[in-house]
């Protein structure tokens, strides 16, 4: 069983993660970081890199890829929220995103979707 964090861990990790542009989710004890790419292309060599550092920490990530960005949520299923594995990901793919733009504004107002939104756009 992997433990979470401890509180001593968390004040020693999480504010150099949050300095990169990562972000808690709401509602869940769970990382999340959304990268724009300036290609599919470089997106996917990201996840592929991702992917195998994934695979080698047997810990992977719950991620999202439209086009050129990428939006990854990171916690550990095992334990329910945020352990040691979480913050070694967040850090290798910090390093594999290399230059990326970030988006730090993940929310937009509910207000936007009051109206029906028919396609384009
Ligand atoms: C059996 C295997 O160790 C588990 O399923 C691993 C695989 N990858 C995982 N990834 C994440 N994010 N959390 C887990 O608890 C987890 N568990």
């Amino acid at each position: 069983m992997t433990p979470l964090l401890t509180d001593d861990e968390r004040q020693s990790a999480l504010p150099a993660l949050g300095d990169t542009g990562w972000r808690g989710e709401e509602g869940r004890d769970a990382l999340r970081k959304i990268w724009k790419f300036r290609s599919f292309s470089e997106a996917w060599a990201f996840m592929s890199r991702a992917a195998l550092m994934a695979e080698k920490l047997n810990h992977h990530p719950e991620w999202r890829n439209v086009y050129n960005v990428v939006d990854v949520t990171l916690t550990t299923h095992d334990c329910h929220g945020l352990s040691a594995l979480d913050v070694k990901l967040a850090q290798a793919m910090d390093r594999f995103a290399g230059s990326a733009t970030v988006e730090t504004d993940h929310s937009a107002p509910v207000a936007c979707l009051c109206q029906v939104r028919h396609g384009k756009g």
